[in-house]
């Protein structure tokens, strides 16, 4: 028989939470999702292509255990980052574990909006002035806001802060190239959606676009702006164009493509989204996650349709280069496995800085000032992880 003596210490944190703690800025990219966690130490090596052939070719010369994680940015002509680490450390998902570390102190300094919201509306009215024009039917739009600290802000707590406010999202801490500079650079974000995995022979895809926000403290509220969602013609169809594009996109490499009629709802703490999930069947072995991240990615529910018109129009009208905001998180392996996420509801903090950034679907009807509202809820995410009230 055992006994339990009161000077026996609390059984130990949870396996994915000791591998949440073991990350550190600058030693490696964490990463958590419904099928697990990842710890990815060190630097092997840095894969100097990312064309997918290459990086499977790579892995499968270091061996079926290799794989490579890192970051796509939202422009794919722009270069990525994908390294093969030293180590790979694996966990169950984070799933309900909560994990109860004290959120430290939010940073003081400034807040600066990057373009200014009233700007902003400016961009979302000239893009429906495009869409009226003709050729046009759908651009993301997005925002941003640099918090600028009085001292360097560490991302430690504020991953931590985001896992214990949504340990069911995908949660990443990516550690970025430094360009030769000591101070690490990290993007990291509590994501709700999934560009496209693949385990085995499954492949999938879950776009998400419409969105409204919740009403956590008013249940009844609540569920009735879920349903107003899940109702409105404007949502359903800047939601289709996404699905359709990412099925379309698919067909081409995936057996036995299921593509559901109709959305779901989702919800993060903040936000109810349109949802859907799409499945297939990949056969052959050299069809790997990267290879249909990269088939799939920019999808409309980061760029627009037609996709080459949208992406002139964001580079055009926004008034910053993303670069791996809007892009995919993730990694792949040498068996052709892995997951890439929508880099989304993050931030990329280096130093004193931090640039948080949101971004919201544009069709015809939309509002400038409700796309307005809508980046503001998105933006919560991080600032709730930093402490910080107000946008
Ligand atoms: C571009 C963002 O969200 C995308 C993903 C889900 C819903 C979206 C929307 O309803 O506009 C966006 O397409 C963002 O969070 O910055």
């Amino acid at each position: 028989m055992t006994s339990t003596s009161p000077a026996t210490p609390l059984p130990v944190a949870p396996d994915p939470v000791r591998l949440l703690r073991a990350w550190t800025p600058g030693s490696g990219s964490w990463f958590s999702g419904p099928r697990g966690a990842l710890l990815a130490r060190g630097t092997r090596l840095r894969l100097p292509s990312t064309d997918a052939d290459a990086v499977l070719r790579r892995l499968r010369e270091l061996g079926d255990d290799a794989l490579a994680v890192g970051a796509l940015p939202f422009d794919p002509a722009a270069p990525a980052h994908l390294v093969v680490p030293e180590d790979v450390e694996r966990a169950d998902p984070l799933g309900a574990v909560l994990v109860a570390d004290p959120v430290t102190s939010p940073p003081t300094g400034e807040l600066r909006p990057d373009p200014a919201p009233a700007a902003y509306e400016g961009m979302v009215a000239e893009a429906l002035a495009r869409m009226a024009a003709g050729g046009l039917d759908k651009v993301v739009l997005a925002r941003a806001v640099d918090v600028v600290a009085d001292a360097p802000v560490d991302p430690v707590p504020m991953l931590r802060e985001l896992a214990r406010r949504d340990p069911r999202s995908y949660l990443f801490a990516v550690d970025l190239p430094t360009d030769g500079l000591r101070t690490p650079r990290t993007l990291l974000g509590a994501s709700p959606e999934l560009l496209l995995s693949r385990h085995g022979t499954e492949v999938t895809a879950n776009p998400l676009a419409g969105s409204a926000a919740r009403a956590a403290a008013d249940p009844d509220e609540d569920r009735r702006r879920g349903e107003a969602l899940l109702a409105s013609a404007k949502d359903r169809h800047e939601h289709a164009l996404v699905v359709a594009d990412v099925a379309a996109r698919l067909r081409p490499l995936v057996d036995d493509l299921e593509v559901p009629d109709a959305p779901c709802l989702v919800a993060t703490p903040t936000l109810w989204h349109l949802s859907t999930t799409v499945r297939g069947r990949v056969a052959g072995r050299d069809v790997s996650a990267l290879h249909l991240a990269q088939a799939l990615h920019p999808t409309p529910a980061v760029c627009g349709v037609p996709r080459e018109v949208a992406h002139a129009a964001i580079t055009e009208i926004e008034p910053f280069d993303r670069g791996f905001y809007t892009g995919a998180v993730g990694w792949t392996d040498a068996r052709g496995d892995g997951e890439w996420v929508m880099a989304l509801r993050c931030g990329e903090v280096r130093g004193e800085r931090v640039r948080l950034w949101a971004g919201a679907g544009i069709v015809p009807g939309s509002r400038p000032a409700d796309e307005l509202a809508e980046t503001g809820v998105k933006l919560r995410t991080l600032l709730d992880a930093l402490g910080l009230d107000e946008a």
